[in-house]
């Protein structure tokens, strides 16, 4: 029997039994034996390179999003609207087979926009080309799922699923369960808040089931058996999706009205080229791009070049900005004076561990160089975080 009919078969059990306090059990270990199967699903055959036929598009920029829907939402018309790169749309399900870059420029950023194929339920199991658009979409910094507006809500869920089965975390948090395997010492359980989900007795019943008879399992939260599984497996990937309902042209104003109240979601049409703009605002806003200015000693900041940075990839400390400049470049660092939101006032010397925000301006003083002691244009007594304004950024610094 192949992996999905050994799967197929526990979730038809599954569907047979009644949930109660009695057989909450045993659904448990039915659920982790779900979980090691997708596990298994998730490796290559043996003797395949792992290469994805032609899915495989080299990252450009600062970033990449995803754009996954059912065929014939619109993906490829948002593309072409969004990058200008042209991508073939039609009225015909799965005119895209392939995976099509382009460039949205925005905020100074550069930002790989991925039009891939549509995918239908079954996607997560190798259905159409599914599972070479899942790995794409993990390879993402965000997804976008988009939906026609004008179709069954039940899509979002069908796609959400498809892509939980393969370990893919929408708009969640790592659950906060401390778990670690030991040598030996058995099974230490413990929890910092009620639990209402999981007992000792299930904890160890799945540990079982993965084989685990030495762990440290500390619950922070109140979290599900699906939670404990997920830190079991340690393979998870956390992603914020924004849920883009497009086609609005074709339905009422209160369906929109609806539909953009949504968590996480956002109306738009292609065709009328409406709210695009928010869509890109708000895409940017997910993706958590911090853009340092970097400031010469005695010269203004170069506003139009950012170094870019994300918590995402990497981090946003000033270490991580120095390391993005040049990988030698820490060990001249005396320390740095830092302009913007994340400064208490204005210059504030930092270190390397100092967290960076989106349009700070920084400036590097090197071991045995002189600073020019925040002479220049940004010097502020107010100890009120402030944005550099738009204003300061086109007025020349006199330094
Ligand atoms: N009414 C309406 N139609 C749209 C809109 N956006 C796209 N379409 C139409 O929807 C159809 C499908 O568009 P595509 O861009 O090919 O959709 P896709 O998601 O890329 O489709 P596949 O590549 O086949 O998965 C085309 O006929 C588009 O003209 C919109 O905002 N409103
Ligand atoms: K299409
Ligand atoms: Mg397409």
């Amino acid at each position: 029997m192949g992996i999905i009919e050994k799967i197929k078969e526990i979730e038809a059990e599954m569907a047979r039994t009644q949930k109660n306090k009695a057989t909450e059990y045993h659904l448990g270990q039915l659920k982790a034996k779900i979980a090691k199967l997708r596990t298994q699903l998730l490796e290559p055959p043996k003797g395949s390179s792992g290469a994805g036929d032609g899915f495989e598009v080299t990252k450009f920029g600062h970033g990449r999003v995803a754009l996954i829907g059912f065929p014939s939402v619109g993906k490829s018309t948002l593309l072409t609207l969004l990058t200008g790169t042209h991508s073939e749309a039609a009225s015909y399900e799965f005119t895209t087979l392939t995976c099509i870059p382009g460039i949205i420029h925005y905020k100074d950023t550069k930002i790989q926009l991925l039009d891939l194929p549509g995918i239908i339920e079954g996607a997560a199991e190798g259905k159409g080309r599914g599972r070479q658009v899942i790995a794409v979409a993990k390879s993402s910094d965000i997804v976008l799922m988009v939906l026609d507006a004008s179709k069954s809500e039940g899509h979002r869920q069908i796609l959400t699923r498809e892509l939980e089965a393969v370990g893919l975390r929408l708009n969640k948090r790592p659950p906060q369960i401390y778990f670690k395997k030991k040598k030996t010492g058995g099974i230490s359980f413990n929890s910092t808040v009620p639990l209402t989900h999981v007992d000792e007795k299930l904890c160890y019943q799945i540990l079982h089931e993965y084989k685990i008879h030495n762990a440290e399992v500390l619950f922070r939260e109140d979290a599900t058996v699906d939670d404990l599984i997920d830190v079991i497996e340690g393979n998870r990937k956390y992603m914020k999706c924004v849920y883009v309902y497009n086609k609005i042209d074709v339905i009422g104003i209160d369906d929109v009205d609806r539909l953009a109240r949504q968590p996480n979601s956002i109306v738009i049409s292609c065709n009328l080229k409406l709210n695009l703009d928010r869509l890109l605002a708000r895409m940017w806003e997910e993706m958590g791009l911090v853009r340092i200015y970097s400031k010469p000693q005695g010269q203004q900041p170069d506003f139009t070049d950012p170094v870019v940075l994300s918590s995402g990839r990497g981090g946003c400390t000033v270490e991580d900005f120095c390391n993005h400049i040049h990988r030698n470049l820490i060990k001249d660092v005396k320390y740095v004076l830092v302009w913007g939101t994340s400064a208490r006032h204005y210059p504030q010397h930092c270190g390397l561990g100092h967290a960076l925000q989106d349009e700070d301006v920084v400036q590097i003083v090197k071991k045995k160089e002189k600073e020019d002691g925040g002479r220049g244009r940004f010097k502020s007594h107010s100890n009120a975080p402030a944005r550099i304004s738009d204003r300061e950024k086109k007025a020349p610094l006199k330094t």
